[in-house]
């Protein structure tokens, strides 16, 4: 097992990462305030992992409530926040009972919300299954739900008390998610860490495969990545959009097209490339490097062409990003593989040229 820090003073919490932590209890019990956890999952992942984590809790004597909800983006909303609360209420869930998120980034931002906000904060733990949330949405306490009119609108900043990434439960993971995972993986290349990138043009394969070694590498650099941005901007006041290389444009293919029908992390690719692409229009970056990014999301398996909905609809909903500022939509572009930028100077023309060539 491989630990991380994610340094916020006295909210500071470690990121565990390997195999069979699932039912490792004694990692989790110095966490727990009171012997109540309320363990928050899905129709998809607790038929696979939920008794694992619940009954070697159970047997240390903690009381375990168990939350199944419908699995999705779909449902990334407010009724099923309002399920959470229902639960917690019906099942007379206090301030020091611990909720336990397991599953991927819909389960993670959801419960996460509902922490939050549920008796006006309780501790939470993140339990990630899926590659995308054990490399970046377990990690820094966004949480939140969808809006019908915009990603993740609705939200708070709240970290949890503890990351626990069982690499074992990426066996069960269909190759579409895994891939989806790996955007995010790639980002952290392109934003701050040009060797990374160097290395997963090399291992992209062995990653795919999830051969163990590659994969433990992959999730530790990216979470090592993750932690030192939240550490130094954990409200995202600075460097901590770098993080959103792709989501301005990703969120509005996500929305546009139904939540759901593109995974996240296939937006965030089709995304990286349009940002590649305005960059590349700005003399930021050359053929070379733009084809480079094309060609590790191509051995991902990701998609490299935006859908097309049209320039004008594509900018509505940029508009509504959270990094919009005095009514300018801010971008994350490249200046080189491994150094990303916020910026609102780039040239309005060339971001209708890099919107009008969607597929
Ligand atoms: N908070 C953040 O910082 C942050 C960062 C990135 C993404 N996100 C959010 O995360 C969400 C995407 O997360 P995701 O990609 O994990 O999607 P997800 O949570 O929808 O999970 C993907 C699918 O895999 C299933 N699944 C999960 N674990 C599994 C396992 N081990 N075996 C088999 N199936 C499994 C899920 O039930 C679901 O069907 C989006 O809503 C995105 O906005 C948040
Ligand atoms: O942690 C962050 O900061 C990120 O931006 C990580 C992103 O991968 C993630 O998709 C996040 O939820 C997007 O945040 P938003 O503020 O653009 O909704
Ligand atoms: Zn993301």
């Amino acid at each position: 097992m491989q630990t991380l820090t994610v340094s916020l003073a006295d909210r500071s919490y470690p990121i565990h990462i390997g195999n069979g932590l699932l039912s490792q209890v004694e990692l989790i019990l110095p966490h727990l305030k009171r012997k109540q956890v309320a363990i928050v999952s899905n129709t998809t992942v607790a038929p696979l992992y939920m008794q694992t984590l619940a009954q070697p809790l159970r047997d240390a004597g903690i009381s375990v409530i168990e939350i199944i909800l419908p699995d999705g983006e779909a449902y990334k909303n407010s009724e099923t926040l309002q399920t959470i609360y229902d639960h917690l209420l019906q099942n007379r869930c206090e301030r020091n009972t611990t909720l336990i998120a397991l599953g991927g980034g819909v389960i993670g931002d959801l419960t996460g919300y509902a922490a939050a906000t549920y008796l006006r904060g309780v501790p939470f733990i993140q339990v990630p299954t899926t590659l995308l949330s054990q490399v970046d949405s377990s990690v820094g306490g966004k949480t939140g739900i969808n809006h019908p009119l915009g990603k993740n609108m609705i939200g708070a900043f709240y970290q949890p008390k503890l990351v626990l990434a069982d690499i074992d439960t990426l066996k069960t993971l269909p190759q579409r998610e895994l891939s989806a995972g790996v955007a995010e993986v790639i980002k952290y290349g392109l934003i701050r860490d040009a060797d990374f990138f160097d290395w997963l043009e090399t291992n992209m394969s062995a990653l795919m495969a999830l051969d163990t070694a590659v994969a433990s590498y992959a999730i530790y650099r990216s979470c090592q990545n993750k932690a030192e941005v939240v550490a130094v901007d954990e409200h995202e006041q600075g460097e901590r959009a770098l993080l959103n290389l792709g989501h301005t444009f990703g969120h509005a293919i996500e929305n546009a097209m139904g939540y759901g029908v593109w995974l996240h992390g296939e937006a965030v690719a089709a995304g990286t490339v349009m940002a590649a692409d305005l960059s590349q229009r700005m003399g930021w970056l050359n053929a070379a490097e733009v084809q480079r990014i094309k060609t590790i999301m191509q051995a991902a398996k990701l998609p490299i062409e935006a859908p097309d909905f049209g320039a004008e609809e594509y900018l509505r909903l940029m508009q509504l990003d959270k990094k919009v500022s005095d009514g300018r939509i801010r971008l994350i572009l490249q200046q080189a593989i491994g150094k990303a930028v916020i910026t609102a100077d780039y040239d309005a023309d060339k971001l209708q040229q890099t919107l009008s060539l969607a597929a």
